[in-house]
């Protein structure tokens, strides 16, 4: 694995946290029957709404304050704002998350949930059933073709999140179906649209492609959708105020050949500050 002194703080001690947890897990694993997420994208799509997978995430290193709402409240906004599938922080230490919730929201909404972690043992695995589970190629280094095998044999689908080209060719390497670039660079938790869009055009087409952070408006989902996403992970912009209404916003730039572009500029230059670059 790579020299960890070259990652922020905050993702180091994320990180070590997550070792710590690396026992976590029921005795007898998880079988795990997942709702499509490929099919979700598809019925979205079919439906006139952008893919989008909106994140439930109370806090994290760099936003202030925690929301304390409840999540599956928050998570059924999220759906009746149009989110074809939704993320689930699970990590408790930085990001408020827990696998409780994540069990909570799953039951309560029928789109597919990811389980967003840094797990880095396989034994995590066994800690939640999920329809998705994420896999940081930067951070599992060599265990990749391992334990995505390992969560394809629990059921799951495997979301293999990279930042570069490098850490793309080891996803196909390890026979990544669903990959997403990550715009946030771990290492000084700074936020470029660009990393997308350098990344993307070395993705074989039948690769289910995300492009994940940073993504606070209408110009950004075009932005992101031009340069080939077939589905957006957003979290703090959803977050922030009213997550129905947020979601709506996103999901439905492409109604209707741009006929929003007005109010999209109105509605950029509410509460959302898209200089903040929460992880
Ligand atoms: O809040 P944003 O900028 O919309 O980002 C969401 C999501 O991409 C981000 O939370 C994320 C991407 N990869 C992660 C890995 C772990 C924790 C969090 C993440």
């Amino acid at each position: 694995m790579e020299d960890q002194s070259e990652l922020a703080p905050a993702v180091r001690s994320i990180l070590s946290a997550a070792r710590d947890r690396a026992s976590e897990g029921r005795s007898g694993g998880v079988a795990v029957e997942p709702r499509d997420l490929r099919a979700a994208f598809d019925r979205a799509e079919a439906d006139g709404r952008v893919p989008v997978i909106a994140e439930v995430k109370p806090t994290s290193p760099t936003t202030e304050g925690t929301r304390e709402d409840d999540p599956v409240a928050l998570a059924e906004g999220m759906v009746a704002g149009g989110a074809a599938a939704l993320s689930v922080l699970t990590e408790p230490e930085h990001f408020g998350g827990s696998t409780d919730t994540l069990e909570r929201v799953r039951e309560a909404v029928d789109v597919p949930v990811l389980r967003k972690d840094f797990l880095v043992a396989e034994s995590q695995l066994d800690a939640v059933e999920s329809d998705v589970v994420l896999l940081i190629a930067r951070f599992v280094g060599d265990d990749l073709p391992d334990l995505l095998a390992a969560a394809r044999d629990r059921g799951f689908q495997v979301l293999v999140e990279v930042h570069d080209r490098e850490e793309l060719e080891r996803a196909l390497d390890a026979g990544a179906t669903t990959i997403g670039v990550n715009n946030r660079d771990l290492a000084e938790l700074v936020v470029d649209l660009g990393t997308f869009e350098s990344v993307a055009p070395e993705v074989p087409d039948d690769v289910t492609l995300i492009a994940e952070s940073g993504i606070g408006s209408p110009a950004d989902v075009r932005r992101m959708r031009a340069a080939g996403a077939d589905a957006l992970l957003v979290g703090s912009a959803i977050m922030d105020g009213d997550v129905a209404a947020n979601t709506r916003e996103l999901v439905r730039t492409e109604a209707g050949e741009g006929a929003d572009d007005e109010s999209d500029a109105d509605d950029e230059s509410d509460t959302r500050d898209t200089t903040e670059t929460p992880t």
